[in-house]
């Protein structure tokens, strides 16, 4: 019997469903088994000898259902579904197969430009074309210019937009198709969501098929971006307290915080943990699942102020170290900064203080669950900071936050 299951990938995966189905990925068709994955990555070549730069894989955790015959929805992260993929193949951590289009996908800024291939080669048609392919912005147009009067083709701009950049590589597309209108190339412009390979010779080979398959007869790939990030003090940032229940974190972050205020300079959002559990995860309790859902929320609102070049602060216990690097990892996705800071007091310090009373009733085993009595405490060991507050005063404590902060250029 076939069943049909539902998956979300991610973003990258995404991107490579877009142009499977575009057919920008001529003659792929679907996803590859991690048998076809390795053969690309060793040889450089499909099952049949046709030479391909990129392994183009799903990954699909081990305890998903869906086996060899079944079909699976794949849904962007807001549940819109975009294709049906028929499983021909589940090892390594990946579900292979065919994709299908369920409907036209929605797209963000610049929809306008995602024309796919097809569309593209009828513009064209019976024209040599210029293809490049860009990241960042082309600043020197005349090697351009003299290629394509050189080989009498049309240029075709084909900014690869993916992740927080993207929108800037299209705007300069524009821009740099705007000049060489102005200097008579006849000229298109496809959006294509191509994201970046780590390896430089397998990014431009596959560049170069994608271009292709765009109806490409020679291939110009535009320099690669230059990324200087902005002087610290107008990068977001998010300094994430971790630490056992009575260890200070929220002492030494509403500290941090004020002190802040009182410099000026930065906008700052506080997550105290308690009044996050009240509003943002009401309802939540202190499973595991429970708290990482808390920490990732807490993680979602600190990244979007981060986006931004906020400062937020967040004061939560968040005792696994998985979650605590989702954190991170979020946060960095947004161009932002993130520092950990372990509130290492130890346990038996955050006890003797029991200033909730909490301990007391963990002990007599009337909460369950409880950190560093009946629930694990993951010690952190990629702490940015570690302070230790047990025999220090409240302002000590804060300064420890605040002079790395400084120091750092994060704040002036
Ligand atoms: N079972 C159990 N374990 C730990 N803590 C408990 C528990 N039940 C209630 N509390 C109270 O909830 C506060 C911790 O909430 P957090 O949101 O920071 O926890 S977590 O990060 O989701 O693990 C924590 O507050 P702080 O003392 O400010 O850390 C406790 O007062
Ligand atoms: N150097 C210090 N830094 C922070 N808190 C301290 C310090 N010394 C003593 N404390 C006391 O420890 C307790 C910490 O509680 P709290 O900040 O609510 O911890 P948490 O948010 O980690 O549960 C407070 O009663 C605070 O006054």
């Amino acid at each position: 019997m076939t069943a049909t299951f539902e998956w979300t990938p991610d973003a990258r995966e995404l991107a490579d469903l877009e142009l499977l189905l575009s057919g920008a990925y001529h003659p792929l068709t679907g996803f590859m088994s991690s048998a076809e994955a390795h053969a690309v990555d060793d040889h450089g070549t499909l099952a049949d000898g046709t030479r391909w730069p990129a392994p183009v894989t799903l990954s699909l955790p081990g305890d998903h259902p869906a086996a060899p015959g079944d079909r699976v929805t794949l849904r962007d992260p807001e549940g819109a579904p975009l294709a049906v993929l028929t499983v021909t193949d589940r090892s390594g951590g990946l579900a292979a197969g065919p994709v299908e289009a369920l409907g036209a996908p929605e797209h963000g800024p610049f929809a306008r430009l995602r024309l796919s291939p097809a569309e593209v080669r009828k513009e064209l048609a019976g024209r040599e074309v210029l293809a490049v392919t860009m990241r960042g912005p082309l600043d020197d147009l005349g090697e351009i210019t003299a290629t394509a009067e050189e080989l009498e083709a049309a240029v075709l701009l084909l900014p690869l937009a993916f992740g927080e950049g993207g929108p800037a590589v299209v705007r300069a597309a524009l821009k740099a198709r705007d000049r060489l209108a102005e200097s008579g190339a006849e000229t298109a412009l496809a959006v294509v969501p191509l994201a970046p390979r780590q390896e430089q010779a397998v990014d431009l080979e596959l560049r170069e098929h994608v271009a292709e398959a765009y109806g490409a007869t020679e291939h110009l790939a535009g320099p690669e971006p230059v990324t200087l990030p902005g002087p610290p003090h107008r990068r977001g940032l998010v300094v994430f307290f971790t630490g056992l229940s009575g260890s200070g974190k929220s002492t030494v972050a509403r500290g941090l915080r004020d002190a802040l205020l009182e410099r000026g300079g930065r906008t700052v959002t506080y997550l105290d943990g308690d009044v996050v559990r009240h509003l943002l995860s009401a309802g939540l309790g202190f499973s595991r699942e429970d708290r990482d859902l808390n920490i990732r929320r807490i993680g979602f609102v600190a990244a979007e102020a981060a986006r931004h070049g906020g400062l937020a602060i967040c004061a939560p216990i968040a005792p696994y170290a998985a979650t605590r690097e989702e954190v991170r990892a979020m946060v960095e996705a947004v161009g932002a900064d993130f520092l950990l800071v372990h509130v290492a007091t130890p346990l038996a310090e955050c006890e003797r203080r029991d200033r909730k009373g909490l301990y007391a009733k963990a002990r007599a085993g009337l909460i369950p669950e409880f950190t560093g009595i009946s629930a694990p405490y993951e010690e952190p060991e990629d702490a940015d900071l570690v302070v230790d507050t047990t025999a220090i005063p409240v302002e000590r404590a804060v300064d420890a936050v605040l002079d790395p902060l400084v120091q750092g250029g994060w704040v002036r």
